[in-house]
């Protein structure tokens, strides 16, 4: 079988869900996914309401950074709302992405991620793994506002041209002022970082201005066993900061005391997590926020996921205020792009990426 049918039976298996799923497809046991309604728990994060901070109120926005404090340290997850981001973008994104999802697979594998490359339309990952298969589609796109991408082909315009050809220009430009709005959400919500970690309250957010951030967009198709199969694994986001968009489906659940939680869909609400590069800039004050995605047999549901990212050649370093005798540098130096080739290369990643590429580091450090 070529390359081209297996994965046209792959889109088939996954587009169709007749059929029983297929062996890769299923996850090991003590992933425990397999919940009935009546054992689903929910997540008690803080919903935070921006306004009071982006009307620059003083008072208020101690309050929000004292909330947004105390979820970080327990399991890096909360929801924002008033926001800011015009809710008529975020209807229209879903709505375009959704209509890519719904192209041929042959239109699809025009955009298809090439070996090596972490751009473009992915079907199961199957080229990058051959067990423990998430049952999803997805893309990934580049976005930085510098126009300065790895690879002009992959930013939202070179990406939708190849895919849409002549129809291209009002989904790049969706995608465009999308990407825009994450990007100036991510900055505000750094200084509320900051100013929870007792940091100079620009710290952070100049940190994150220059760099470049991923833009993805999951397809997760109705499974007939859900209960075998998952969405996307258990893991922590190596990023910075995500904001996540999730639709009125449900399915994405955060470890939190041992147990695995539902967040509750939000329409009118941003989830936002801590990633890994977080954590190594907080010193290891904060933690990253231990996820996964839940299917079920007979909805489709799409995320979309802002993955802030820092310029891939600065170094993370906690500010000064975070490092003292009593707690001295929990992590090496490293830069971004050291961590993103590590997944991409050595590991995939999961719950441990932290922890593992840190010993990694240690072994393949030079003097
Ligand atoms: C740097 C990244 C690697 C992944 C995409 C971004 C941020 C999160 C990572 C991922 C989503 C975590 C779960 C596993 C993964 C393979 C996936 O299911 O897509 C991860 C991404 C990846 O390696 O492509
Ligand atoms: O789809 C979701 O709810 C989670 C997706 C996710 O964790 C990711 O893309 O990193
Ligand atoms: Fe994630």
């Amino acid at each position: 079988m070529d390359s081209n049918t297996s994965l046209q039976n792959l889109h088939s298996v996954l587009k169709l869900s007749k059929t029983l799923i297929p062996q890769k497809f299923i996850w090991p046991k003590e992933q425990n996914h397999n919940t009935t309604p009546n054992q689903e728990e929910h997540l008690n994060e803080p919903i935070i309401d921006l306004q009071a901070f982006i009307d620059g109120n003083h008072d208020s926005a101690r309050h929000t950074a004292e909330l947004v404090r105390s979820a970080c340290l327990s399991h890096g997850l909360f929801q924002v709302i008033n926001h800011g981001v015009d809710s008529k973008l975020i209807n229209s994104m879903h709505y375009h992405v959704k209509d890519f999802f719904n192209l041929p697979i042959d239109e699809k594998m025009r955009v298809h991620r090439l070996p090596g490359s972490f751009w473009g339309y992915s079907l199961a990952h199957a080229d990058r793994f051959s067990l423990n298969l998430p049952w999803k589609e997805t893309i990934s796109c580049f976005f930085d506002e510098n126009g300065k991408g790895p690879d002009s082909d992959f930013e939202a315009t070179g990406f939708f041209k190849l895919a849409f050809g002549e129809d291209f220009e009002e989904i790049a430009s969706i995608f465009q002022k999308y990407c825009e709005a994450m990007k100036r959400l991510s900055l505000t919500i750094m200084e509320i970082l900051g100013m929870s970690l007792g940091a100079d309250q620009s710290y952070f957010k100049e940190f994150f201005k220059d760099g470049g951030s991923i833009m993805r967009c999951n397809l997760y198709p109705p499974c007939q066993e859900p209960g075998l199969a998952l969405g996307t694994g258990p893991h922590c986001d190596p990023t910075a900061l995500t904001i996540l968009h999730q639709d009125q489906v449900g399915g994405l659940q955060v470890l939190d005391d041992g147990k695995w939680k539902f967040v509750k869909p939000r329409h009118d609400a941003f989830v936002v997590s801590l990633g890994d590069t977080f954590v190594a800039l907080s010193n290891g004050v904060y933690k990253s926020c231990p996820h996964r995605a839940l299917v079920n047999k007979s909805m489709e549901r799409v995320s979309l996921v802002f993955f802030l990212c820092p310029r891939e050649d600065k170094v993370i370093v906690p500010p000064e205020n975070l490092v003292t005798s009593e707690r001295p540098r929990k992590y090496p130096d490293f830069t971004w792009s050291e961590l993103l080739q590590f997944t991409q290369k050595h590991y995939r990643v999961d719950i441990a990426t932290l922890q593992n590429f840190t010993k990694w580091l240690i072994a393949h450090q030079t003097t």
